[in-house]
């Protein structure tokens, strides 16, 4: 199994490839690139953790050879936000990044599975399906947003909020990576309750959580040690579905034929080709089917403009 991080040098990237060094399954094999003339030093560092994972480092301006042979591809290349800005403010330099390493992956590993990482997610996976139907290789099954921090940020405060072990608690998350689009079904967590107040209060802090880490880092970034750990998690079930193994469902950002919009965040089975099944999310309740009709509109803008942008 080979695993590529794009963007591998920076703050996302370091701590993915730290936490996939340690958690690949033996005989993997790392593949970290960024145009940071680090990256291959930080394959190096990386390569002296004893475990059974090959790690190569590449730099510059093309990632071809980080590239070759790649079953999942992680992209976490791009700026990230300061505070006062909003994620749709990084489309201007994260769309043109975007767009062109998903030409070389369009031509290098049509196969791979790709997980983007990159804001504003909403868009910048239409981007990469744009340029990958451009190529002639677009299999919505292989292409996924990833959104999973999301999804442990809810189950982190829902279990601190309810005095849980945070290891019991399951959310799904619908919709898209930014504001309101992000949708937590807190109806859904099994054997909680939480009055209007709380399902409103938390509906917020979980939307506002990126938001939340970007004015604590007071200009020095945005969440990369949360991210790095969602992204692993979300890395290993697309690697763990390649292999066969049963059962492993995330939600993520698909083009999965949502009757909401061409892409929207919702459970998906994953298997040896990616996608394996879109799952139904469920019985939502009444706030949740309101904050969700009510997103659709920037949801469907945020796609557009992605589209538009390859066009
Ligand atoms: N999907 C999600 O839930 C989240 C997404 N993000 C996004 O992830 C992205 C990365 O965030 P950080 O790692 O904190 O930023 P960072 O600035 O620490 O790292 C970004 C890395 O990308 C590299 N890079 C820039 N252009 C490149 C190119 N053309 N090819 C290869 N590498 C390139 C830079 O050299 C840098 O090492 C941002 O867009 C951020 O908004 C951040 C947190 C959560
Ligand atoms: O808020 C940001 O800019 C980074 C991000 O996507 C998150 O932390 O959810």
């Amino acid at each position: 199994m080979k695993v590529a991080v794009l963007g591998a040098a920076g703050g996302i990237g370091q701590a993915l490839a730290l936490l996939l060094k340690t958690q690949l399954p033996a005989g993997s094999k790392l593949s970290l690139y960024d145009i940071a003339p680090v990256t291959p030093g930080v394959a190096v560092d990386l390569s002296h953790i004893p475990t059974d994972v090959e790690v190569k480092g590449f730099a510059g301006q093309d990632p071809t050879d980080a590239l070759v042979g790649a079953d999942v591809v992680l992209m976490s290349a791009g700026v990230a936000r300061k505070p006062g800005m909003d994620r749709s403010d990084l489309f201007n330099i994260n769309a043109g990044i975007v767009r062109n390493l998903m030409e070389k992956v369009a031509v290098t590993c049509p196969k791979a599975l790709v997980g983007i990482i990159t804001n504003p997610v909403n868009t910048t996976v239409a981007i990469a399906a744009e340029v990958l139907k451009n190529a002639g290789v677009y299999d919505k099954n292989r292409l996924f947003g990833i959104t999973t921090l999301d999804v442990i940020r809810s189950e982190t405060f829902i279990a601190e909020l309810k005095g849980l072990n945070v290891a019991d608690v399951k959310v799904n998350v619908i919709g898209g990576h930014s504001g309101v689009t992000i949708l937590p079904l807190l109806s859904q967590v099994e054997g909680v309750t939480f009055t209007d107040e709380e399902v409103a209060a938390m509906t917020t802090r979980i939307q506002n959580a990126g938001t939340e880490v970007v004015e604590a880092k007071a200009g020095g970034g945005s969440a990369t040690l949360s991210m790095g750990q969602a992204a692993c998690r979300f890395g290993l079930s697309l690697v763990r579905g390649l292999q066969g193994e049963a059962n492993v469902v995330e939600c993520a950002y698909v083009d999965g034929g949502s009757e909401h919009a061409t892409f929207f965040a919702q459970p998906i089975l994953l298997g040896k080709n990616g996608v394996e099944k879109v799952l139904p999310y469920g019985d939502i309740s009444a706030f949740e089917a309101n904050a969700r009709d009510a997103m659709l509109d920037t949801l469907k803008g945020d796609i557009k403009l992605g589209v538009e942008f390859v066009k």
